[in-house]
């Protein structure tokens, strides 16, 4: 089987847990996109669900496959959100924003009771880091906060580069947000609690791909099939704390 024959295994174990009357939070990535065409054939044969998609890329599939759509000032609770990954450690922290929108699939995250985690194998790691970790930051002044988080990294031991990315065009990427993304190559994040709050309190830095206590549970699809992840009990009552 292939990575995507993966990718789809993971998306179409991730429908088992979607119910009628749903409210989801709709991820982005190309295993996010399998998930959203896998709906929208269920959302034909009478399935009763809307969602509120993380990226302009996701909203113009879901309407595409007809996956009908709501915006978080309309529903701002949200039963469940299905996203992919670039990394996913054994406690289900997170690496997101390869595609860019870790801002949005963060804030929909964030509004969301539960969070599944859909990925081929690949993206499993110890430890994460390995994926350049996505910063999401403020054009304006760019590169004096690329430098606050290279000296905020390195007091944390982290080093490596930290490049703004770029188009083929060379010019820097623009999020659906209209900030910039820095890839912070660090190799290994072996604190990554410490490094999401030292990026946090960085002015200009909007929001980082450290997705942390926000996983409910990972499918994770490969050779052996689709193996299930549970958040620690801790976490996922630290989760649920968020709406009480
Ligand atoms: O965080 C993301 C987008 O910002 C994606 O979920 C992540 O990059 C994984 O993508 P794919 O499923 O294509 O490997």
């Amino acid at each position: 089987m292939s990575t995507d024959d993966y990718k789809r295994a993971a998306a179409e174990a991730a429908l088992a847990h979607v119910q009628p009357g749903m409210k989801l939070g709709l991820g982005t990535g190309s295993t996010a996109a399998l998930f959203v065409e896998l709906l929208g054939a269920r959302v034909a044969e009478g399935l009763d669900v809307v969602g509120v998609p993380t990226s302009e890329a996701t909203r113009e599939l879901a309407e595409r496959v007809g996956v009908p759509l709501t915006t978080l000032k309309d529903t701002p609770e949200l039963d469940l959100t299905v996203d992919g990954a670039d990394e996913v450690d054994p406690e289900l922290r997170l690496i997101k924003g390869g595609g860019a929108a870790l801002l949005r699939e963060k804030i929909v995250a964030f509004a969301s009771r539960r969070m599944i985690v859909i990925a081929d194998a690949k993206k499993q790691v110890p430890t994460l880091g390995a994926f350049p970790l996505p910063i999401e930051v403020v054009p304006f002044g760019k590169e004096a906060t690329r430098r606050a988080v290279e000296r905020a990294a390195a007091r944390l031991g982290l080093s490596g580069k930290i490049e703004i990315r770029r188009a083929e065009d060379e010019c820097p990427i623009v999020t659906d947000s209209g900030h910039t993304i820095l890839d912070g190559h660090f190799g290994r994040i072996d604190r990554p609690e410490e490094l999401a709050a030292a990026l946090s309190a960085i002015p200009g830095v909007v929001e980082h791909g450290l997705f942390i206590g926000l996983a409910d549970l990972a499918l994770i699809a490969g050779p052996d099939g689709v193996t299930t992840l549970e958040a620690s009990p801790a976490s996922a009552a630290a989760n649920a704390r968020r709406f009480a």
